[in-house]
């Protein structure tokens, strides 16, 4: 294994609703460990030297000398925990992710695999996020049109993109789960498509106070029937679209197969819409803030887009597979600001970190943000460059596989990748087909960490058509 460096300090237990193992904050855990991945290169910094050959105890990892239980006192005085991702980037240095699951989960989770995970499903609902990604341009084309300034037809709007891309999101996430519209760029959604909105808001303001308290009341109303509206009438619609051949969407799917009880499906579904809505607006917040300010990129990116784009004949699929900067933007975007700031693993038997001995049942996290932005893992890491990406390893870089981590790894990684890595790659290729993107200040955007990684406030972009 590499080398990595290792400090301990006050760490937060990341578990989701229902122990989904989200990346979430709560409570302070019996013993923790905050690691973040370093190449060999940082042996000899502070705590990382061999102890004459020996492994170090897991006592020896230097700390911040406080007890944890004071450390989160004190964090939670300061309302330091807006700003953990900043405070691990300062603090952590190291790695050692290792993890295990029961047999049930596992079973249940392949099967949820086969329906968001491999490539025929998700050949199945891209068209139902491009559908929905060529509604939001269409939608922001028109609103530029009508409110913005210059000469007709290459007005130009300066706005904040924030709730357009949260309802952009939620029509997504809906469409793929569910198999149907629910509206969001409607004029007026109509009344079912409204309730369900303001379920799902509810979900997700709910669920940070939640987190630290055992399942109450308003989670429990997304696990009954009522709190998922279109679970009936999916059901038989589902059948229907299934007899005429159509995609019905991941519900529709895993009710017509018939492998989940309906409880393990409701559970999924319920995580799958908690998990894809702000995971992917505040992301792309980030995207347009990046390719704004950074219009040589955008250039770039759009070139490779459009080349593709007139190859693939207007196919938004295809179109998706020769322009390999999209995805190398979203990395990008995750490199710097991932969503969720760390990605947690119980080892079940010891291990050693960087030469320290860490006992089984530690919770290890890896600390994705200062990861991100470590000079000895990423070339001048503070540059947004989505070529780093590609093909070619960077001079100097070791293996590229655990240098991008933002999905978590391995089978327990994010069950919605494809979705989302898809989701905010087909926005982005028809928005950079439709406008040019500028900011009005190219200073960094102040970041906080509310359960997830988002800007202090949302960054304004001017839109301007093409
Ligand atoms: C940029 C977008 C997203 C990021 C960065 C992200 C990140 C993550 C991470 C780090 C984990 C934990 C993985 C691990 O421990 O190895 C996770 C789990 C999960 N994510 Fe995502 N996620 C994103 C989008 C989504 C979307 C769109 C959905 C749903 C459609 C979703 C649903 C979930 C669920 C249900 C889990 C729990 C999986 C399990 O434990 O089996 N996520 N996500």
């Amino acid at each position: 294994m590499r080398s990595v460096c290792t400090r301990v300090t006050v760490c937060v237990r990341a578990q989701g609703p229902r122990g989904s193992g989200r990346a979430l904050c709560a409570v302070a855990p019996q013993r923790a460990l905050c690691v973040a991945v370093a190449p060999g290169k940082s042996e000899g910094r502070k705590g990382a030297e061999r102890a004459g050959g020996r492994v170090r105890s897991f006592q020896e990892i230097p700390h911040t000398g406080r007890s944890g239980l004071i450390n989160l006192v004190k964090f939670w005085r300061e309302d330091r925990f807006r700003q953990i991702h900043k405070h691990m980037e300062r603090t952590f240095n190291a790695l050692g992710p290792i993890y295990r699951n029961g047999e049930e989960w596992r079973a249940d989770r392949l099967l949820l695999n086969k329906e968001v995970m491999m490539s025929a499903p998700v050949q199945r609902f891209l068209p139902l996020l491009d559908e929905v990604a060529m509604d939001f341009c269409r939608m922001l084309r028109a609103r530029v049109e009508k409110e913005g300034r210059g000469e007709e037809g290459k007005r130009s709007l300066t706005l904040d993109p924030s709730p357009d891309l949260f309802r952009f999101a939620l029509e997504a996430s809906c469409h793929v789960i569910y198999g149907e519209r629910i509206g969001l760029f409607a004029s007026s959604p109509s009344m079912e498509s409204q309730k369900f909105i303001w379920a799902v808001e509810r979900m997700l303001a709910t669920t940070p106070p939640l987190l630290n308290l055992p399942l109450g009341a308003p989670w429990k109303r997304f696990t009954d029937p009522e709190g998922i509206p279109a679970l009936s009438s999916s059901r038989a619609r589902g059948s229907e679209a299934a007899a005429g051949g159509q995609y019905t969407g991941v519900l529709g799917q895993l009710m017509e197969k018939g492998q989940l009880s309906l409880d393990l499906i409701k559970a999924n579904v319920t995580e799958l819409m908690a998990g894809g809505v702000d995971t992917t607006a505040v992301p792309l917040q980030f995207a347009l803030f990046e390719l704004g300010r950074n219009p040589d990129v955008q250039e770039r990116v759009r070139q490779q887009v459009r080349a593709s784009w007139a190859q693939a004949g207007g196919d938004s699929v295809k179109a998706l597979q020769g322009a390999p900067l999209l995805k190398g933007t979203i990395k990008e975007i995750l490199r710097l600001y991932p969503v969720g700031t760390t990605v947690q693993r119980y080892p079940i038997k010891d291990i050693v970190l960087q030469n320290y001995h860490i006992p089984a049942g530690t919770m290890v996290q890896a600390c994705l943000y200062p990861l991100g932005r470590s000079a000895e893992v990423f070339k001048d890491p503070h540059r947004f460059d989505p070529g780093r990406w590609g093909g070619a390893r960077e001079e100097g870089q070791s293996a590229g596989g655990f240098r991008s981590l933002a999905f978590g790894f391995g089978a327990r990684q994010c069950v919605g990748r494809r979705i989302a890595e898809n989701e905010m790659q087909l926005l982005l290729m028809h928005i950079l087909r439709s406008f040019h993107l500028s900011v009005l200040s190219s200073e960094d955007l102040k970041t906080t960490c509310t359960l997830i990684l988002q800007p202090e406030t949302p960054p304004r972009i001017t839109f301007r058509k093409l």
